[in-house]
């Protein structure tokens, strides 16, 4: 079975490795270890400088401003060596600023490398995802993971790596300075750092289990605003008079998120206020307990050590230390929250693509192809959680489907709506795979061929013609990269369409798709058509549904795709009468099933479902095409329907008056 997305590992299961994913979350630092260790020399340069101004003030009080004799009083200042300890103070300063200024530049240049390759890869995997896996995901939610995750970690990796190592430096230069100068002071200092550390992990925990719910939020949000804002979804909205349910809907996940985004950074703000109180705090008892024990009352010893300048160095150092802790701390919990958002990251990574070319796949020549199709006892289904039968299995999409196209030749699939017709047409170029049996192409397994050349050797026009928000110049080399100018109109000539370009504001510069030029379905699935001649590919797959277009267009595709087949294996699901009559053999799908084949005179002998659906869809011969606005009758007529009220007479446009048939979508 290969439809349907893999299963990633559930939350549960991944949150229950946070090591691994922040052992996955060091690797993808792997490819800069040079960069990380430079960073890493001037973080410790930097911190180290830090340390050294709290010593130079210690001088400057002790040695320059208020040096002691011999005999234990304070004597004169000491101009000269004072000038050099400002001197040198000074230049420390400088040079830590300016090495700040390095650290930053190249500690972002490392983060935004991670992150740039963090996104190639996730858009690159998810750009090999098969088919099935985008069926059945929500568009928003991609975008999101893609988007607001990424974003999410983004100053965690451009920022954590260099905090943790900077801030760590200080916190235990720092440390070691302050033993150097009084191991008492320092137990006073510290003594309660550790039970923060404890507090902070159980934080981070509370953090990530917030974070990971505000993300799914948020991925809700884009799917909705995706689903609704989009032209279609404004569009349903409006006709059926939805917009309020939608704003309601948007409101309800926009008050969870707001809630959640407040839980979340109110979640520790306590804690880190606690902290701080207590930082604030020990200067105070510093000067407590130092004077209590240069006065003798406690800490016996201490007052051989405590001068003025230790006092004040040490409480220099120890106001420095408050903020790398507090750091620490908040970056302890950043990081665990991180690891929410690396874990939904990591979760798309390791999906694994279903439908992947083999290991010394075949690379067929284009010029090689001939175009030969062949279906041999082809078993598929859809992993759609539909309703399993009594054996707890689902039905098959499709069911010992055998068939075969000679190169060549042109094929209808007919049959009723959900009959599998579509279905077995994406199992040629491989948008899915077979679960039992083989489709072939000349011979070859389609799964045995390189994706390249499967892609070169097969051309596809769907139903929906989508176009990308570029040129239509552009738009039409999609199919043919290196096509030339004089080729790209070479196509669209052929595909009827051409006038049409030239007649846009720009021609063939005028941008369409997305937010561009709204061309109508008729004219996008003619451009769809000039893409695929561009392509030129042996076999071509046709979706003919002509339900979307208009009867004016419908001619116009026709001929299109008349000239599209032309010289070329062609496999039509087939909405039209001349394509059945044309056909060198169609085959009649029912439930997946192919139950009649034949040319169209050996079917109609028979009488059965082909015979039903030909007096059903084409009129008995007299039907070509249903459209969206009528009726294209065999001998060129045109009948509307009514444009406002069912039941009103359809015009007549250009032909005898017949009784319409309401469309039938095959
Ligand atoms: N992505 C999918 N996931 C799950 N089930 C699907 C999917 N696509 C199609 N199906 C189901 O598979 C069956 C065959 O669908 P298919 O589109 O191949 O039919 P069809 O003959 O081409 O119909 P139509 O003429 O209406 O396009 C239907 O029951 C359909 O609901």
């Amino acid at each position: 079975m290969t439809a349907g997305p893999p299963t990633p590992a559930g939350p549960a299961e991944v949150a229950a490795a946070p090591d691994r994913t922040g052992r996955r979350v060091v690797a993808l630092f792997g490819p800069y270890r040079r960069r990380v260790a430079v960073v890493a020399v001037t973080i410790l340069l930097s911190s180290l400088l830090g340390i050294a101004l709290p010593f130079l003030t210690q001088a400057i009080f002790d040695r320059a401003l208020f040096p002691r004799t011999a005999e234990g009083s304070v004597g004169q200042p000491r101009i000269g060596l004072l000038l050099v300890l400002v001197a040198a103070s000074i230049g420390v300063t400088l040079l830590t600023a300016l090495l700040g200024v390095a650290q930053t530049w190249l500690a972002t240049r490392l983060g935004n490398a991670v992150m740039r390759d963090l996104r190639d890869r996730l858009f690159a995997h998810l750009q090999r995802m098969e088919l099935a896996f985008f069926t059945s995901t929500r568009t928003g939610e991609i975008q999101s993971r893609l988007g607001n995750d990424v974003a999410g970690v983004q100053s965690v990796v451009t920022d954590t790596a260099s905090s943790i190592l900077g801030n760590t430096v200080t916190v235990v230069s720092a440390l070691v300075a302050m033993l150097v100068l009084s191991w008492r002071l320092t137990l006073v200092a510290v003594v309660l750092l550790p039970a923060f550390v404890l507090l902070q992990i159980r934080v981070g925990r509370v953090r990530r289990r917030v974070a990971g719910a505000t993300q799914r939020s948020v991925a809700d949000m884009t799917a909705i605003t995706q689903e609704t804002l989009s032209v279609s979804g404004v569009l349903l909205a409006k006709v059926f008079d939805r917009q309020q349910t939608e704003v309601e809907r948007y409101s309800a996940e926009n008050a969870r998120q707001a809630e959640l985004q407040v839980r979340q950074t109110m979640t520790g703000q306590s804690f880190f206020a606690t902290v701080q109180a207590f930082f604030g705090l020990t200067p105070a008892l510093v000067y407590l307990v130092a004077g209590l024990s240069i006065g003798g009352v406690f800490l016996a010893g201490g007052a051989d050590t405590l001068t003025a300048g230790t006092i004040v160095a040490f409480t220099t150092l120890q106001t420095r230390l408050l903020f790398p802790v507090v750091q620490l701390l908040r970056v302890g919990v950043d990081v665990q929250t991180s690891l929410a958002l690396f874990e939904r990251i990591f979760e798309y990574l390791d999906l694994q693509p279903a439908i992947v070319e083999r290991p010394g796949a075949l690379d067929l020549a284009e010029r090689d192809v001939a175009g030969h199709v062949r279906f041999e006892d082809v078993r598929f289904r859809y992993d759609s959680g539909d309703r399993a039968g009594a054996d707890g299995t689902q039905p098959w999409t499709l069911d010992g489907v055998s068939l075969d196209v000679p190169a060549g030749s042109l094929v209808a699939f007919v049959g009723p709506s959900g009959a599998g017709k579509t279905t077995a047409a994406y199992l040629v170029p491989r948008l899915y795979d077979v679960d039992a049996g083989r489709v072939t192409l000349d011979g070859h397994d389609v799964r045995d061929l390189t994706r390249a050349s499967l892609a070169r050797a097969i051309g596809v026009v769907t139903q929906e013609s989508y176009l990308f928000h570029a040129s239509v110049r552009d738009n039409l080399r999609y199919g043919r990269p290196d096509a030339t100018d004089a080729q790209i109109e070479a196509a669209a000539r052929a595909a009827n369409i051409h006038d049409r370009i030239e007649r846009l504001a720009d021609g063939y510069g005028t941008t369409v798709g997305e937010r561009g030029y709204r061309l109508s379905g008729g004219e996008k699935q003619r451009l769809a058509i000039a893409r695929v001649l561009l392509a030129d590919p042996r076999v071509l797959i046709l979706d003919e549904a002509t339900s979307a277009l208009d009867t004016a267009s419908e001619r116009l595709v026709q001929q299109a795709l008349e000239q599209a087949m032309r010289g070329r294996t062609t496999i039509a699901i087939a909405h039209r009468l001349s394509t059945v009559l044309a056909a060198d053999a169609i085959f009649v799908f029912d439930r997946g099933r192919v139950v009649e084949r034949g040319a169209h005179a050996e079917l109609m002998a028979q009488g059965g479902l082909y015979a039903r659906l030909y007096a059903e869809q084409f009129g008995g011969g007299t039907v070509e095409a249903r459209c969206e606005d009528g009726v294209v009758f065999a001998d060129g007529d045109v009948v509307r329907h009514a444009p406002t009220r069912e039941d009103a007479p359809p015009r007549d446009r250009g032909g005898p008056h017949r009784p319409l048939r309401p469309v039938i979508p095959a």
